[in-house]
């Protein structure tokens, strides 16, 4: 059944979802999600703290359970899915991937910023030789052009990526606008091509079927949307939406939709909706992870999360610059207050 997928789905609730749950996840929690992914026939799982291994910080967030131990929970529930992990060069380390490598991880997924993949060279060189099959993962895509994001995988292929991604990261990007990226990365690549949404202006869907129709055969979802800022592409929908257009993903239907619903959605304390501040973060092009930073500099500081949120759209700031949220809310503090003292 396996090799006549026509679309290969990477489920990332298990990581990507971590930045919506405060990377909260249990060794309990990833077993239940891991193992009826599993039986639905979800060929990949992708587990790390949101940020990637390491991630576990307090610029990033504290992980409440050892990242490590719930990757080897995944591995011990998995019959036939390949568990993932996400790696950020800077953030994880070659150790950190060896480590996971060890514990029975199949795949590697090397993120950069969009204009950075030659960052990814060591990362991408050991996870190969580790046997991983090893993925590239263009993020703040809406940021580089299709030519530059083009030349940048590119870069990722030779350094021995067996797939590249074009990352949606903040959600910004309007469905002829993926289209143009993924052409331009089907013109120049020998490997396939995948594609990661996130549905902060309810596009996540649209720009997935615009990736698939210019070929991308790679796609990420999140069940429940479990993900950063209004989440992914919803992968049971996505699984929906593939068997009306008669394009095989091997992954049971019915399935899906029951985990999503007995066994994902108990352990969502806010239903993962397009609130005001994930439609901010499409509108203004920020990165999605920067949701609940914004969210809890605003309280601090007395201000509109929305504020940040344009503020930092407005600074272009990347992936590992959380810190420039709080910068950003007490400047925005202090202009308030002096505006409100004359
Ligand atoms: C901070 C890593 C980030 O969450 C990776 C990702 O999923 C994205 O850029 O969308
Ligand atoms: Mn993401």
């Amino acid at each position: 059944m396996t090799d006549k997928r026509e679309i290969l789905v990477t489920e990332v609730a298990l990581r990507d979802g971590s930045h919506a749950i405060n990377h909260q996840f249990t060794v309990e929690q990833v077993v239940r999600v891991a193992r009826a992914l599993d039986e639905a026939n979800v060929p990949f799982i992708e587990v790390s703290h949101g940020d990637g291994l390491a991630g576990s910080s307090l610029q990033y967030g504290l992980s409440r359970t050892n990242e490590m131990e719930l990757i080897e929970a995944a591995v011990s529930v998995c019959k036939q899915a390949t568990i993932g992990v996400l790696l950020l060069p800077g953030i994880g380390t070659i150790k950190d991937l060896n480590a996971a490598a060890k514990l029975g991880v199949g795949m590697a997924r090397i993120a950069t910023h969009s204009t950075e993949a030659d960052i990814s060279a060591q990362h991408i060189a050991r996870s190969k030789e580790l046997g991983l099959l090893t993925v590239g993962f263009l993020m703040m895509a809406h940021m580089a052009p299709p030519a530059k994001l083009a030349e940048q995988a590119k870069l990722m292929e030779s350094y021995g990526a067996d797939v590249v991604y074009i990352v949606d990261s903040a959600g910004a990007l309007l469905p002829d606008q993926v289209a143009e990226r993924v052409r331009a990365l089907k013109e120049s690549l020998e490997v396939p091509v995948g594609f990661h949404a996130h549905n902060n202006l309810s596009l996540a869907m649209a720009n997935t079927l615009a990736a698939i129709k210019e070929g991308a055969t790679r796609i990420d979802g999140s069940v429940r949307c479990l993900g950063a800022g209004a989440g992914n592409t919803q992968t049971e929908v996505f699984v929906a939406v593939m068997e009306r257009m008669g394009i095989h993903t091997g992954i049971d239907l019915y399935k899906m939709m029951d985990l999503a619903e007995d066994i994902v959605a108990p352990l969502i304390q806010v239903p993962q909706e397009i609130t005001r501040n994930s439609l901010v973060l499409g509108y203004a092009g920020v990165y999605s992870s920067f949701r609940l930073h914004a969210e809890r500099a605003a309280k601090r500081f007395g201000i509109d999360s929305r504020d940040i949120l344009i503020e930092l759209g407005a600074r272009k700031a990347v992936g590992g610059q959380e810190d420039m949220i709080i910068d950003v809310a007490a400047e925005i503090a202090k202009r308030q207050a002096a505006v409100e003292s004359r």
